[in-house]
């Protein structure tokens, strides 16, 4: 191929109209191009009228995924500068009907699609040396994207959009990050009858063949990029917690949907504190969804208390947390080992066995529920009332996402507990008007970008719990003076900045660096590129 011909199909070196002049003459680009020199600017403003002109947020996510493939410096300036209006498009939650939608509009390859039939090829798949630079990856199986479930190698969306974040929020550079889809076939029947489906069709491969799969994925990644950070993310439950810890002494990694989520939704709360002066301890935490994110949650929380000063049992016996079959109680649920740490004990809450949401929070009366089941409406209006009945100022976070799955509408929130809640979303929705404390969103872009960065740039050997609980603090704190209980989405560069400072430094205290400076932030804020075009070569 021509070098012109390479230069304006790779996505990372073509400028489109921005080639100048002198490009043109140099790679023979003359006549590829039309005769219009444009700039960056004009080209943002030329893309972002198109994508005005179509009709819904779906149309403009596949817009997006197109220029994405097709100029991906352009792509990021263009989220970059217009990042309130983008996120829900490129994020959450449309991303979630992209990624269900995957087949439909596939067009270009990005990324690593690693298939179970192609196991033994898997050293081959990582060595093409386009992958050189690579210092961060996010992988998914797909098997539990948002709160829609099995959307098999359509799942590849996700990793795709969050790597988007990594560049928007954490700064790098495109051309360090690779989404890999692990395409191990899918349960999802209808899209493994669908014609135009991409992924391999077959139902899920489980158990030492997965295992063993995966295996050979992490050995092959750590071996292809030594010191790279690899983000788990949306496997399904048990699959989360076990490859966590099956493999984060291996490779630089972390799972975002449980410590992520953890994060934001504890520096969240914190902020609430900070607000009230009331520290997490004196709280009545109720947990709604024991899985990943719920555990997670529990955990880090406990942390939390635990440097507050409270031991083990008390910071535990702060928390009630809800699963398929109702309260957890000793000895009472199918429970996972995760879980079962937060069951509360025998014979202390033998009535509340098989009450409803409501019954259980008349008892207990929460200072705090947090969502993370995946159930459109479980917080229902006799449940909320409830709370509201005993609390004058609920806090109350349906996490989970997309919007069609939060457990309640934030407006419904608000005219239950005529305005007092305190409410957090995973998903952004509409202003509400009557909440006296702005609608958060409580969403772990708020914690991930910051976590990769930090944790990269002090060349850490691993990402430790306590990692995660500066990040939370830094983001408590960042949220002072801030109308909500965190800064806007227009904030989340400076966000990463501050959490990924916060990171590095707690690196260093736990012995992980292998980087050493005296003032993490100028240093760290000195590797954050912007999207700007490069000088063609
Ligand atoms: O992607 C998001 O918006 C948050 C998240 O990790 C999930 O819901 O799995
Ligand atoms: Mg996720």
């Amino acid at each position: 191929m021509s070098r012109a011909r390479e230069l304006l199909s790779d996505p990372l070196t073509n400028k489109g109209t921005a080639f100048t002049e002198e490009e043109r003459d140099r790679f023979r680009l003359h006549g590829l191009l039309p005769p219009h020199v444009g700039t960056l600017e004009s080209q943002m403003e030329r893309r972002w009228r198109a994508l005005g002109a179509l009709p819904d947020n779906f149309q403009r996510y596949s817009f997006l995924r197109d220029l994405q493939d097709s100029n991906e410096i352009l792509f990021h300036a263009l989220v970059a500068n217009n990042i309130e209006a983008l996120l829900p498009i490129v994020y959450t939650p449309t991303v979630g009907e992209g990624c269900q939608r995957f087949s439909e509009i596939w067009r270009r390859p990005r990324g690593l699609f690693l298939s179970y039939p192609n196991r033994h090829r898997i050293k081959e798949m990582l060595a093409d040396p386009a992958y050189d630079r690579v210092r961060a990856i996010v992988v998914s199986d797909g098997e539990r994207i948002l709160g829609l479930g099995d959307q098999g190698a359509g799942g590849m969306g996700i990793p795709i959009g969050k790597l988007a974040l990594y560049t928007a929020c954490g700064g790098f550079h495109p051309g360090e990050l690779l989404p890999i889809l692990l395409d191990v076939g899918t349960d999802n029947a209808r899209l493994r009858n669908d014609p135009l489906y991409i992924g391999w069709r077959h139902e899920r491969v489980r158990g030492p063949d997965y295992d063993a799969f995966v295996d050979a994925f992490v050995a092959a990644v750590a071996e292809r990029w030594p010191g790279a950070l690899l983000q788990w993310e949306d496997f399904a439950g048990a699959n989360a917690a076990r490859l966590l810890d099956r493999h984060r002494d291996q490779l630089l990694s972390f799972n975002d949907d449980i410590q992520g989520t953890a994060a934001v939704a504890v520096g969240t709360l914190l902020s609430a504190m900070r607000r009230t002066g009331r520290p997490l301890s004196a709280q009545r935490i109720l947990l709604f969804g024991a899985g990943a994110a719920g555990t997670g949650i529990g955990s880090l929380l406990i942390a939390a208390m635990r440097a507050e000063g409270l031991d083990e049992a008390a910071a535990r016996a702060t928390i009630w947390a809800i699963d398929r079959d109702g309260l957890i109680r000793e000895g009472a649920n199918q429970v996972s080992e995760a879980a079962r740490r937060f069951a509360r004990p025998a014979g202390e809450a033998d009535d509340l066995a098989g009450a409803d949401l409501a019954t259980i929070v008349a008892r207990v009366a929460p200072t705090v529920m947090i969502g993370v089941s995946g159930q459109s409406g479980a917080f229902t209006e006799d449940a909320v009332r409830a709370m509201a009945a005993a609390v004058d100022r609920p806090i109350i976070f349906p996490l989970s996402n997309p919007a069609s799955h939060a457990e309640a509408r934030p407006d419904m929130l608000s005219a239950w507990t005529e305005g007092r809640a305190i409410i957090g979303t995973g998903s952004p929705f509409p202003p509400v008007k009557a909440a006296l404390t702005p609608v958060t969103q409580v969403n772990n872009v708020y914690i991930f970008p910051g976590v990769a960065l930090g944790a990269l740039a002090a060349g850490a050997r691993g990402v430790s719990d306590a990692m995660f609980m500066a990040s939370a603090r830094a983001l408590a704190e960042a949220a002072d003076g801030a109308s909500a209980l965190l800064p806007p989405v227009t904030a989340l560069r400076d966000v990463a900045l501050t959490v990924a400072t916060a990171v590095a430094e707690q690196a260093v205290a736990d012995g992980l660096a292998t980087v050493a400076t005296d003032d993490w932030r100028t240093r760290i804020a000195a590797m954050m590129w912007t999207p700007e075009y490069a000088a063609a070569e």
